[in-house]
C-alpha cells in the first residue's frame, strides 16, 4: 500500500519492457454501485495505477467531457463519504494501486485530517490535489504526515525551470507531466516540446514520469508513452465508459502494457 506500491507498479511495467497506463475514470459515474465492477475491468485491462476522480461541483481543471462525468456524479449522490466507503468495502479484492484525483474545497469540507486517515483505512495509495500549489503543501502535510499516501504533482510545459525542479523532486508515486496546456481533454496534435520537457523531468525526478492530458488514440498512447515511463488517459476513458465501449478501453491500455500474451 502507499507510495512505495505505486512507484513499484510503474517500475514493474517498464522493467520488462513495457509502458504504464493510468486510467482515469469518475467514481460515482453513473453510479457508485459500479465502482467495484469499473474498477476489476481497469485492472484485468491492465492498466498500471487506477486515477479515480471524485466529483466536485467546480472543477476548475476539467475539460467538457469530464465536467460532464461530474455532473453525473454528483446526480446520483456520490460524495468523498460515499466513495471512501465504497473502496473499504471492496479494496481488498482489487490489487492495483488507487489514486485520488480531488479539489481541495471538498475535503476541507470533510475535514483534511479525517480525510487521509479515512483514505488510508481505505486502501488509498496516492491523492492528486490540482489546486494545492506547492508552496500550500504545507497545509496538506500536516494531515498526510500519519499516513502512507502519495502525494502526487502536477508539472505542466510552462512551468519555469526551477520551478520544474523543486516539482520533480517533491513528488511521491509518481510525477505527472502535463503535456499540453489548459485543461483537460481530447487533442490531436502532440506538442513539439514535449519531448525535452520530460527529458529534464527524467533527469530531476526520482519517481516515474507520466504524461497525461490530450491523450486519446492508441498511436498517441504509444509515442507518449515512449518519451517516459507512461501514460494517463481520462476524458477519452470516461467516454468510452460510458458509451460501453470497453474494448476500446482495453486497447488504449495495451497500447502502453502490452497484451497479457506478451508478459
Ligand atoms: O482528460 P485527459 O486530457 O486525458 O487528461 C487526464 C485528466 O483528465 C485526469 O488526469 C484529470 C482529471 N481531472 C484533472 C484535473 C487536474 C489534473 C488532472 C486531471
Amino acid at each position: 500500500m502507499g507510495k512505495a506500491h505505486i512507484q513499484e507498479a510503474i517500475e514493474k511495467v517498464v522493467e520488462r519492457g513495457d509502458k504504464a497506463f493510468i486510467p482515469y475514470i469518475m467514481a460515482g459515474d453513473p453510479d457508485i454501485s459500479q465502482l467495484k465492477e469499473q474498477l476489476l475491468f481497469l485492472e484485468k485491462s491492465g492498466a498500471t495505477v487506477v486515477e479515480l476522480g471524485i466529483p466536485f461541483s467546480d472543477p476548475v481543471a476539467d475539460g467538457p467531457t469530464i465536467q460532464e462525468a461530474g455532473k453525473r456524479a454528483l446526480n446520483s449522490g456520490t460524495t468523498v463519504k460515499k466513495v471512501l466507503e465504497a473502496l473499504s468495502s471492496f479494496r481488498d479484492e482489487i490489487s492495483i494501486p488507487i489514486v485520488l484525483m480531488t479539489y481541495i474545497n471538498p475535503l476541507f469540507k470533510y475535514g483534511l485530517s479525517q480525510f487521509f486517515k479515512d483514505s488510508q483505512a481505505a486502501g488509498v495509495d496516492g491523492v492528486i490535489i490540482p489546486d494545492v500549489p506547492l508552496e500550500q503543501r504545507p497545509l496538506i502535510d500536516e494531515h498526510m504526515n500519519r499516513t502512507d499516501i502519495a502525494l502526487i504533482q502536477l508539472v505542466t510545459l510552462t512551468s519555469p525551470d526551477h520551478r520544474i525542479k523543486r516539482l520533480a523532486q517533491a513528488s511521491e508515486g509518481f510525477l505527472y507531466a502535463v503535456t499540453v496546456t489548459g485543461i483537460t481533454g481530447a487533442r490531436s496534435a502532440v506538442s513539439e516540446n514535449l519531448e525535452s520537457f520530460i527529458y529534464s523531468l527524467k533527469k530531476h525526478s526520482n519517481v516515474p514520469v507520466m504524461a497525461g492530458f490530450g491523450i486519446s488514440t492508441p498511436e498517441q498512447v504509444k509515442e507518449i508513452s515512449s518519451l517516459g515511463d507512461g501514460v494517463i488517459v481520462g476524458s477519452r476513458v470516461v467516454d468510452l465508459l460510458h458509451q460501453g465501449k470497453r474494448e476500446e478501453i482495453t486497447q488504449l491500455i495495451q497500447a502502453a502494457v502490452g497484451t497479457p500474451a506478451s508478459h
